[in-house]
């Protein structure tokens, strides 16, 4: 037999003293599973709705003893939901009896709390599931996928470790977003250390009405001037500081399938397919593109301080380190384009031919 649970007298504050006289037992009882289960939605940081009977209501007259049902605007329509409540499909038999009641509709709000109760034990047993799983990934006690379905709060499809920024990310499934934090990659934004920071382009039609979109896109507080790197022209500078964790993008320009003119143009991503290539983004003509255009590669990993990457067909670039008032924006290219910009990262050998200005 199932426990009963104690009515929790406080939630007669969202009834008139006349509702709260003529509701039996089990509509309290009801209420109190509702709010139970309400609070502790809460105390987990789910944001749940709140229950209706628990929301303000509008009143005419504030006076317990003289009240009527008509002095509260929605009052009928709470009375006209409760007489709605559908009867449990369990037959009579099946229903167990309570200890105390002994109102002529005892089986039937019976049933209906049963399910209230049955819905909320699922409920939290599938948040002590995700609580179990957020611990896990944050402790790294457990990276193992246990195929459990999990609701609402999403997870590392696979731990993916520390990345090495010099590798170009080529993605298999661009639906998930690599955290710097966690060190994994989630569906969407990180459920610990929530979404990137997103700084938007200024809009500017790109209908090629404005042969410098690209330079015209430019967000507040970063500028474009001569790159620090020698014989790199043009770079991106940032006017103020920037946290790790923020977004810049899409890059934006033409589609192309053509991969010599996307090669030659210096100003083109492959965009990869279920992780093969599809297409290319080329940003050169300036028209068509954005401000991404003039990100230059960083010549070591010091420098370093944009990852691009690949999410929903796009790409993006994201700060993966906080970023100081008055430094360039540099990103990785890859390291075949890398290579050929004279870039050879962790050869110790090579002829530094990337090399800054003021080096
Ligand atoms: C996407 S564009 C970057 C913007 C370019 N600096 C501009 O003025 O338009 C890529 C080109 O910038 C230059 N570049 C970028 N990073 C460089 C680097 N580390 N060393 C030398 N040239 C670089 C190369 O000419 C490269 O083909």
């Amino acid at each position: 037999m199932s426990k009963r649970t104690q009515i929790d007298e406080t939630i007669q504050k969202y009834f008139t003293k006349k509702e709260w006289e003529e509701m039996c037992s089990y509509e309290k009882m009801r209420y109190t599973n509702i709010k139970l289960n309400y609070d502790m939605m809460c105390k987990l940081g789910l944001a749940p709705k709140t229950p209706d009977f628990m929301l303000p209501r509008k009143r005419k007259v504030i006076d317990n003893d003289t009240e009527s049902d008509e002095e509260w605007t929605p009052q009928k329509e709470r009375i006209t939901r409760k007489v709605s409540f559908k009867h449990p499909n369990k037959k009579k038999q099946d229903v167990e009896p309570t200890q105390t009641d002994t109102s002529s509709d005892k089986m039937d709000v019976n049933g209906i709390l049963r399910k209230d109760l049955d819905i909320a034990r699922t409920t939290l047993k599938k948040i002590a599931r995700n609580i179990q799983k957020l611990e896990d990934n944050i402790y790294d006690t457990d990276d193992s996928d246990s195929g459990d379905e999990v609701e609402e709060v999403r997870y590392p499809r696979r731990s993916v470790g520390k990345k090495d920024y010099r590798e170009a990310e080529i993605p298999d499934d661009d639906h998930f977003i690599y955290c710097d934090d966690c060190e994994d990659e989630y569906e969407g934004d990180c459920p610990v250390h929530g979404p990137l920071l997103v700084i938007e382009d200024k809009k500017i039609p790109a209908d090629g009405s404005d042969p410098m979109r690209a330079d015209h896109s430019i967000p507040n507080n970063l500028s474009i001037g001569t790159s620090g790197i020698k014989n790199a022209g043009s770079g991106v500078w940032a006017e103020v500081p920037f946290p790790k964790g923020v977004r810049f993008g899409p890059y934006e320009g033409i589609v192309t399938y053509d991969s010599i003119e996307a090669h030659r143009s210096g100003y083109a991503w492959q965009i990869y397919k279920n992780g093969r290539p599809s297409h290319f983004v080329n940003a050169k003509d300036t028209s068509k593109s954005n401000w991404l255009r003039y990100v230059n590669c960083a010549c070591n990993e010091e420098q370093q301080n944009l990852v691009a990457f690949q999410y929903h067909g796009q790409i993006f670039y994201r700060t993966y380190k906080p970023v100081l008032q008055g430094s360039e924006l540099l990103v990785w290219y890859g390291d075949a384009y890398a290579k050929e910009l004279g870039i050879t990262r962790g050869d110790k050998n090579s002829v530094p031919k990337c090399i800054m200005d003021k080096d």
